[in-house]
């Protein structure tokens, strides 16, 4: 059966919006008509070569006017600044989403923004990689993956059923939560590691042996790093747009932190054993846990 979606609109074909757009033309071919929007005339011609898109343009107005759903995928305070042009040029009864790793900000900036007869559903996808920009882009990135989709009380509940069909041909799994649960969660589980990967790396600086550590450097540092190599743009975004949950953690991390440094110093074996062996269970606790969420 022909869905009712006929043209999707992405602005920003990236890692997130090309990989969206290749997720969706897999399952759907040519019922889905992908309208790929970008300031970067470059991402654009490789997002219609590699099939991530049908039409392209880097004009708001003429992008989106005809698409039934809208996917905001630039970083967070790129559609922060940009989301009154868009807005106003999405077609009546058409939903608009975004995919901004920070919700309670830009819904507040949306909100202010939109006009009565668009759906807004914010969202955010739970999968990525260290690379950014369309040549990182792949079908399969949300397979498996949570999709967080945060309908508001009064949310339109077609629009809702054809923003998770469409969520749903990308192979994710759809979970649901309010802004605050989901600025607090992800601050703790995705944008601290970011942080803490990048700190590990800037540790390095202060070293002055810094050649002959990182020609020592093994797995350990490889695997908590990986994640520095993220966007330097994505990343401000998301710390300007997330402050206090971010802050908060970072608060508790370096009390921590203090703490171990402390228990170090006094040569205190036995505490430092037990920080030791409790990250251990908690981990291997929480692994369990994600086993039996991804069953
Ligand atoms: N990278 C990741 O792992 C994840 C990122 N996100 C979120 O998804 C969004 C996109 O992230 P990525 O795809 O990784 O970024 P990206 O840097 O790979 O792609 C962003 C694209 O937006 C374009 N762009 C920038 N400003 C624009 C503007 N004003 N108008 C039109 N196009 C513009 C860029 O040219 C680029 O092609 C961000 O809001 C990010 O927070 C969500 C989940 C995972
Ligand atoms: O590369 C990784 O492991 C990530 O953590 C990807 C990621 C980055 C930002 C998000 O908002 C969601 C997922």
């Amino acid at each position: 059966m022909r869905p009712a979606v006929k043209q999707i609109a992405i602005i920003g074909m990236g890692l997130i919006g090309g990989s969206l757009g290749l997720a969706i033309k897999a399952a759907q071919g040519s019922n889905i008509e992908i309208v790929g929007i970008d300031t970067n005339k470059l991402a654009l011609t490789i997002a219609k070569q590699c099939g991530a898109a049908d039409l392209i343009t880097t004009d708001y107005k003429t992008g989106v006017e005809n698409a039934d759903i809208v996917f905001l995928c630039t970083p967070v305070l790129q559609i922060a600044a940009h989301i009154s042009e868009i807005a106003f040029h999405v077609k009546k009864g058409a939903i608009l989403t975004d995919t901004g790793s920070t919700k309670t900000y830009l819904m507040e900036k949306i909100a202010a923004v939109l006009p009565r007869e668009v759906h807004y559903i914010p969202g955010h996808p739970m999968a990525g990689r260290e690379k950014s920009g369309i040549e990182a882009a792949e079908c399969t990135l949300f397979r498996d993956k949570w999709y967080i989709v945060i309908p508001d009380a009064k949310v339109d509940s077609r629009a809702m059923e054809t923003l998770c069909q469409v969520i749903s041909w990308t192979g994710a799994r759809i979970t649901q939560m309010n802004a605050a649960q989901h600025d607090r969660c992800t601050a703790l589980i995705s944008h601290m590691p970011h942080i803490g990967a990048a700190a590990l790396v800037t540790l390095l600086q202060y070293s002055e042996d810094q050649e002959t550590s990182i020609k020592l450097a093994g797995g350990g540092f490889r695997d908590t790093t990986r994640i520095a190599s993220s966007n330097a743009d994505m990343w401000a975004d998301i710390c300007m747009t997330n402050t206090e949950p971010i802050a908060d953690s970072l608060d508790k991390f370096s009390q921590i932190i203090s703490d171990v440094a402390e228990k170090i110093r006094q040569k205190d074996r036995n505490s430092i054993h037990a920080f030791f062996a409790n990250a251990k269970a908690r981990r291997d606790a929480l692994l369990r846990l994600e086993q039996q969420f991804s069953e």
